[in-house]
């Protein structure tokens, strides 16, 4: 009969549960390994960004660091200048000129500085040299403009000797006004003597701010989304990506300051040196720096024209904050692939899984399907070797039981659990002749390792309580995925047909009337005798006894009689002679007696006694009346030249004529 295909036979709903179950299973393992791929990536590039940009704010530091050290450097230049002591202590046209020139030439090679100053005293701006984008002048003493109440001239007047003022970074105001475009400025100031140690004024450096956020802008400056800014100590944008988020202390907009943007991180930032915060916007890298040198002085400066700074700061007080910002998405965005190969690539691995996933349900169903299979098999095969009436016992490649029915166990006289575990061939096998094989030499055992079936009609076993048992069996193969795994003994218990077959055997042999041996397993047993005589070398007699006037008997009293004589006559012969003795009817009322290890003499004598005994019966027969009966008996020995019992039967026979011519009831012997 053709099998339906496995994929014919799988249920499709039970298919697809175990299919959606699979997959769903399989696609939240793959998304969240994409998910934490994606992330660890996203972090390591978070951390590679922590120590780059650390690097990059360090550098935009020193940078800082470095222009301020060369305007310090200048402005302790001109305050040493002879020029500027010459004017100090003799004033004078020619002096003017000399020290407006060298103003001149500073500000044209330096191209630093906006306006270089000299304010005496009171404030007043005494020289003057503006930058003029580029092109540097000495303004007129007509536009020399008085400072008394600009912050920078009233904290740089009260230093001491070589003290410098250095104030904040902020816009540049003219006539009242914030200059237009900005103008971020730095202004240095330093207090000049005159050659008496009278302080005369101070030297003013107007420091393009713009020129040291171009610098710190250039180092910032990346080609993805990040950001560099420079914070002043209040939290104020000097430098920002956005321009309109700048100089808001300038502008009286308090709300343009970092820390209303980012709260938590400003929080940190302004109490923290330096470092790196990682927040749900991005990657915050800061670092903080103190630009002021020792001896160096700043005030909070005031974006008024005319308000005095409203308290002074220490070099420590003067710091920026140089704050690099990344944004989160800089990172997620790099770590994944574009878009279209990302999409290709998670289509793919999702489809792939879904195809898994159906391989798997179809092949797991498949499995549990033939598990179900097997097993109902099994519980099927096992009700039927429960109610069968053949032992059964199944073996492993070992031979050890791993399953007895109920019959096997009855027959063998144990229980199931005895029986499991044992091996078969040591504990029941027993071989006909008696001697116990090797396992491998087993006709059962070897049945695993041929697969082919074993057919036994008498095999045996060993019960429990030692008795053998005469069983027919059957023995076939296990074969599990085309690998034999065991076997299967059938086996009956053949102890009746045994029984039968011995008895069948008996009758074969035996006289009906007299239950002695019949003449043809007399001559059988003869002739046995006859060859294991000769080989001993011993002596063997036979004897042949007829009775007298067996016919009258018959005739007088019926064959009914008869047959009793008879029955009488075989029963007092085994009475009479000695268990070796092998005595048969030969046919009729004629018997012979083989009598092994005697001689013709002691044959005689035997007779002699039979013949005896038989003349004492006297046989009851009806109304009390008795009958007595004589018998003739001729004895001979074996003789070298008889080739079987024939010969000795012969002239025994001829011994018995001769007893019955010489008047009966009595013994002849032949030599
Ligand atoms: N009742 C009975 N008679 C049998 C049986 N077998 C043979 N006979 C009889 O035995 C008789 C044998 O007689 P015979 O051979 O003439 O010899 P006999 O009468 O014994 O005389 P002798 O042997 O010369 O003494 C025959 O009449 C047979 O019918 C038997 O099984 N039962």
């Amino acid at each position: 009969m053709l099998q339906p295909s496995a994929a014919a036979r799988m249920p499709v709903p039970a298919l697809l549960r175990r299919f959606v179950l699979i997959y769903l299973s399989a696609a939240i393992v793959l998304t969240v390994a994409i998910f934490l791929s994606i992330r660890f990536d996203v972090q390591d590039r978070i951390n590679n960004a922590k120590v780059r940009e650390a690097a990059r704010v360090d550098t935009a530091k020193n940078l800082v660091a470095r222009d301020f050290s060369t305007v310090t450097s200048d402005l302790r230049l001109l305050a040493s200048t002879p020029s500027l002591r010459r004017f100090l202590d003799h004033g004078g046209e020619e002096r003017f000129d000399e020290l407006a020139n060298l103003f001149l030439e500073l500000c044209r090679i330096s191209g630093n500085y906006d306006q270089v100053r000299y304010l005496d005293t009171s404030g007043r701006e005494i020289v003057r040299v503006n930058f003029n984008e580029g092109s540097p002048a000495i303004v007129p003493r007509s536009q020399l403009q008085d400072k008394s109440g600009r912050y920078f001239f009233r904290d740089s007047i009260k230093l001491d000797r070589n003290e410098i003022f250095v104030s904040p970074l902020d816009l540049n105001i003219e006539h009242d006004q914030l200059e237009l475009p900005y103008k971020p400025m730095i202004r240095f100031g330093m207090p000049v003597f005159d050659g008496a140690g009278h302080k005369r004024g101070v030297i003013l450096l107007n420091y393009f701010g713009g020129e040291l956020l171009q610098h710190f802008r250039d180092v910032m400056r990346g080609g993805d989304r990040r950001r560099g800014m420079l914070l002043n100590r209040d939290g104020y944008w000097l430098s920002s990506a956005k321009q309109d988020e700048e100089w808001g202390f300038m502008l009286g907009k308090p709300e343009l300051r970092f820390g209303k943007k980012y709260p938590d991180v400003w929080n940190a930032i302004s109490t923290g040196d330096s470092g790196a915060l990682q927040t749900d916007a991005g990657l915050f890298v800061y670092s903080t720096v103190y630009p002021l040198q020792p001896g160096q002085r700043s005030s909070t400066g005031s974006p008024l024209p005319r308000s005095p700074s409203k308290h002074e700061l220490s070099a420590r007080e003067y710091y920026w904050k140089i704050v690099s910002f990344t944004p989160y998405a800089t990172f997620t965005e790099a770590a994944e692939i574009n878009e279209v190969g990302r999409d290709i690539l998670y289509g793919v691995a999702y489809l792939l899984l879904a195809f898994g996933s159906l391989a798997i349900a179809f092949f797991s169903l498949s499995r549990k399907q033939a598990r179900v299979r097997m097993e109902e098999e099994e519980a099927r095969l096992r009700e039927i070797a429960v109610t069968m009436s053949d032992g059964l016992l199944v073996a492993d490649l070992e031979g050890k039981i791993t399953f007895a029915n109920p019959e096997a166990c009855r027959l063998l006289g144990y229980s199931e659990n005895e029986l499991l575990g044992k091996d078969m061939h040591g504990t029941l096998h027993v071989h006909g002749d008696g001697k116990q094989k090797e396992k491998h030499e087993c006709s059962m055992l070897r049945v695993a390792r041929t697969g082919e079936t074993y057919r036994a009609v008498e095999e045996i076993f060993r019960c429990k309580n030692g008795q053998l048992l005469p069983i027919s069996v059957s023995v076939s193969a296990i074969i599990r995925e085309q690998q034999a795994a065991g076997i299967v003994v059938a086996f009956h218990d053949i102890t009746e047909r045994k029984k039968f077959e011995q008895e069948l055997e008996r009758r074969a042999q035996i006289d009906a009337l007299t239950s002695l041996n019949n003449r043809r397993h007399f001559y059988e047993l003869a002739e046995q005798e006859i060859l294991r005589t000769k080989r001993y070398g011993k002596p063997l007699a036979l004897m042949m006894l007829d009775v007298d006037h067996f016919k009258d008997i018959n005739d007088t009293y019926g064959h009914h009689v008869g047959d009793t004589v008879l029955q009488t006559l075989g029963a007092v012969c085994l009475q009479t002679m000695r268990e070796i003795d092998i005595i048969g009817r030969l046919g009729g009322e004629e018997f012979a007696i083989l009598l092994p290890e005697a001689t013709a003499a002691q044959a005689f004598d035997a007779a002699e006694r039979l013949r005896l005994a038989v003349a004492a019966i006297a046989m009851p027969l009806e109304q009390g009346q008795t009958l007595s009966f004589t018998i003739s008996i001729g004895v001979t020995g074996l003789v070298a030249k008889d080739s079987d019992i024939a010969d000795m039967l012969k002239r025994a026979d001829e011994a018995m004529y001769q007893a019955k011519r010489s008047g009966r009831n009595r013994v002849c012997s032949q030599e």
